[in-house]
């Protein structure tokens, strides 16, 4: 990993609100390392915006130490700000293209901001049109283009002064599933070939499944967790995390549908988180026939996260009695699984399992 090109220490932004003041940013420490893709993620109100928008100072912090490529910027005068303004691109969710400049005087702007003399302007333009995949579009207006081609110009209007660092600010919450994984392809490439650290906001799970290397998940204006994408979902420590797994995985039985499935299953329930490895089905299959018991999968669900899978199944195991409680002490020592009881002698959900199930309730009431 690279060192920290985004560094907050203690950083926290405070609005005048009309009773008392609203912390929308509160004492954050963070580092995003240079050539990562970062997301940043929480739900409505959780300090994400704010937080991006104090990296490019179009917020002042209230308190905290903010360092941007190895300047603090904090205690910045708007004119010392501009250089580093300029290493930093950022695209928004409504792209916030110029209506009354063409595609290619959308992407100009920011040079001709910088002082960049005419003909440099039009080759980079040119350059930043190919990179994008619109060099057919440049004397088109932004109203003649789909959601998908006007995020691209925002992208290469971003990248347009060679920015170190690109903020994408629900960049794709406006688009439809497939020109998001469009848009989402164009942001790895701007990471990989380019070597731009990203930071990017989302409410989207499929945002992060596709995008990020690292995360930190945020509510009411604190971090809650930060690490690898993988790690934090596949086992998360703060209900928020699991919340937000559940949301949009699915795969914890609601109260009312464990219920259900205990009626409709007179045998024991386990629930097997999926390893990481990969290997949960070999295990399982295994455990199964070691300890002489039948195991039949009654609810779950499954996704990748970097390339992993992560979720987890529920089962109804049957057999010898002996034979059943040896299975569930084996799966939930040896693999951290949670046994769930039988209709009889229910056990409740975990804390994490619970909030997780609960994010899936909500979302079904949504
Ligand atoms: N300019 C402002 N003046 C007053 N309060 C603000 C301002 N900007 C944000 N807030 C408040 O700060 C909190 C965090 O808002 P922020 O927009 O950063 O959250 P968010 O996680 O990005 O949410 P969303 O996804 O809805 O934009 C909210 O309570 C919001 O109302």
């Amino acid at each position: 990993m690279g060192e920290a090109v985004i560094s907050l220490r203690g950083v926290s932004k405070e609005f005048p609100g009309r009773h008392a003041a609203v912390r929308a940013v509160d004492d954050v420490d963070l580092d995003v390392f240079e050539g990562e893709i970062f997301g940043v993620i929480g739900y409505s109100g959780a300090g994400k915006s704010t937080l991006v928008r104090l990296i490019n100072a179009l917020e002042r912090s209230t308190a905290g130490t903010i360092t941007v490529a190895g300047t603090e910027i904090t205690s910045l005068s708007e004119r010392a700000l501009r250089p580093v303004r300029a290493g930093i691109g950022m695209i928004f969710q409504q792209f916030n293209l110029f209506a009354s400049r063409t595609v290619a005087g959308n992407i100009a702007y920011p040079l001709k901001v910088a002082g960049v003399p005419k003909a440099q302007r039009a080759a980079r333009v040119a350059e930043l049109l190919d990179f994008v995949g619109l060099s057919d579009k440049a004397k088109v207006y932004p109203n003649k283009l789909s959601g998908g081609q006007k995020q691209r110009v925002g992208i290469a209007r971003a990248l347009a002064t060679s920015p170190r660092i690109l903020l994408a600010d629900e960049s794709t919450s406006a688009l439809d599933p497939e020109t998001t994984a469009d848009v989402l392809g164009l942001l790895r490439r701007v990471n990989a070939e380019l070597g731009i650290t990203i930071v990017v906001i989302t409410h989207e799970m499929d945002v992060v499944r596709a995008l990020c290397h690292r995360i930190a998940v945020m509510e009411r204006g604190k971090v809650v967790e930060v690490g690898e994408a993988y790690q934090v979902f596949a086992a998360p420590k703060h209900p928020a995390t699991a919340r937000f797994v559940g949301a949009s995985l699915h795969d914890v039985p609601t109260p009312a549908v464990l219920e259900r499935l205990r009626r409709r299953h007179p045998g024991r329930l386990v629930m097997l988180r999926m390893q990481s490895d990969g290997g949960a089905g070999g295990y399982l299959t295994r455990s199964l026939r070691e300890h002489a018991v039948e195991g039949t999968i009654i609810y779950g669900g499954i996704s990748e996260i970097s390339e992993r899978p992560f979720g987890s199944l529920t089962l109804e195991i049957t057999g010898e009695p002996g034979a059943v409680a040896g299975f569930v002490d084996h799966v939930v020592t040896s693999a951290g699984a949670t046994d769930l009881g039988t209709v009889d002698a229910p056990l409740a959900l975990p804390l994490h399992a619970a909030e997780r199930a609960a994010a899936t309730e909500d979302g079904e009431r949504a």
